[in-house]
């Protein structure tokens, strides 16, 4: 039997583990469901470096079209998008896909080990809140408005990566888990709690999250960190500059758009986040998932604003390059449907070393330390994962 087009019905969402293989299935799971795609039927090429993400959608889409063409059943693109035009992306249409309910895979309480120095920090946490204090000075300038800066650890990995996907989807099951096989080997695995976008028909659905606090293992001291920050008047600040952003890139592309006035509280099992719900129906349906996440990427979620001026001090800060860290990570089918998040509490798995990043938004009035101890509680979605806590 030929495996291309193929289309396994609705497995269950062990089976779909049990057939993960690191070096070439891609998992994808969401509340709308969980697929695992294997094999290449087709690898989209990434377009020239001033061609852009738009280039990029107009390519998949013009991709899956030739594959329905050409016979495939039922093809769709999986894959994930780096940060900048400078790396290439990694999209292809498999050649079979298996569908599933959403992945929680069962598991039992996990005893963490410290981290105790193993890791490689970059920047060293210190440079970090260096860093910080840095932007803090541009922003107060008034050139920018707010900057996400990042940091990386470096952990010594066994390379068993099917229990690290399992437990990624076990803590967070309510987010967005993926796992992506890049072209040179590594593989690119995360649990991110936010929808770039999402089209259904002429749906549309952008989850931006900005505003954050870690939580806490004590009930009463969580709550009063969630109440801290809905009524944080930075944090409110930092997350209408995204929401601005989402809608200001929709609004050409939706015939109504709907953008609720007040953030509500969101969580995952290490942090808290504000968070906005933005829905809207597509003036013209032939505009792809891919094309509205081209319209959005990179939101001042993950980069800043102004755009342009956040990506430069980015680049100028962050001692490391952040590849498929901060891009999108999704699926797109041949009518246009798919869903893309970003690429946030992941790491990318390198034989025996994993490198895990988090990062935080900047504004005026931000804390240099309190950022860093943001992204010290961001990297807890991997590390936990990883059977690691910090000391
Ligand atoms: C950049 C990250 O997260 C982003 C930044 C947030 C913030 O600054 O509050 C919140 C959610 C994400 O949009 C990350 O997790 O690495």
């Amino acid at each position: 039997m030929s495996l291309i087009g193929a289309h396994v019905g609705l497995a269950p969402a062990g089976s779909l583990l049990a057939a993960y293989r690191a070096d070439s299935c891609f998992v994808f799971s969401s509340a709308r469901g969980a697929l695992l795609a294997e094999g290449a039927y087709f690898t989209v090429s990434s377009p020239p470096r001033d061609g852009g993400l738009a280039d990029l959608a107009a390519r998949v889409g013009g991709s899956l079209r030739g594959a329905a063409a050409a016979g495939h059943e039922h093809p769709i693109v999986v894959g994930a998008v780096p940060f900048s035009s400078a790396t290439d992306a990694c999209l292809v249409i498999p050649r079979s896909v298996r569908h599933a309910p959403t992945l929680v895979p069962p598991g039992h309480h996990l005893r963490y080990k410290y981290l105790l120095g193993r890791e490689e920090a970059v920047p060293h946490p210190e440079s970090y809140v260096e860093a910080v204090r840095e932007a803090i000075t541009h922003l107060r300038s008034g050139r920018l408005a707010k900057v996400v800066l990042a940091r990386s650890l470096r952990i010594p990995f066994d390379g068993r990566l099917t229990p690290l996907l399992a437990a990624l989807a076990r803590h967070d099951p309510a987010g967005y888990t993926f796992a992506v096989p890049l072209r040179d080997g590594r593989v690119l695995l995360g649990a991110s709690p936010e929808l770039l976008v999402s089209r259904r028909g002429r749906n549309v659905a952008a989850n931006p999250l900005a505003g954050s606090a870690p939580r806490s293992a004590d009930p009463a001291e969580d709550r009063s960190r969630a109440r801290g920050l809905l009524e944080s008047a930075k944090d409110r600040h930092e997350h209408a500059l995204v929401v601005d952003a989402v809608a200001e890139s929709l609004r050409p592309l939706c015939g109504t758009l709907t953008v609720p006035a007040e953030p509500v509280l969101t969580r995952t099992a290490t942090m808290w986040h504000l968070s906005t719900t933005v829905t809207g129906e597509l003036a013209d349906p032939g505009v792809s998932s891919l094309t509205l996440a081209a319209a959005l990427h990179p939101t001042p979620a993950v980069c800043g604003v102004p755009t342009e001026a956040a990506r430069r001090l980015i680049a100028e800060l962050e001692p490391f390059d952040r590849d498929f860290y901060t891009g999108v990570v999704g699926w797109e089918n041949a009518s246009g449907d798919g869903e893309w998040a970003l690429t946030i509490r992941c790491a990318i798995a390198d034989g025996s070393v994993i490198s895990l990043f988090a990062g935080a938004g900047i504004v005026a009035d931000s804390d240099p330390e309190a950022e860093l101890a943001e992204t010290t509680a961001k990297f807890g979605t991997a590390l936990r994962a990883l059977g690691l806590t910090h000391a």
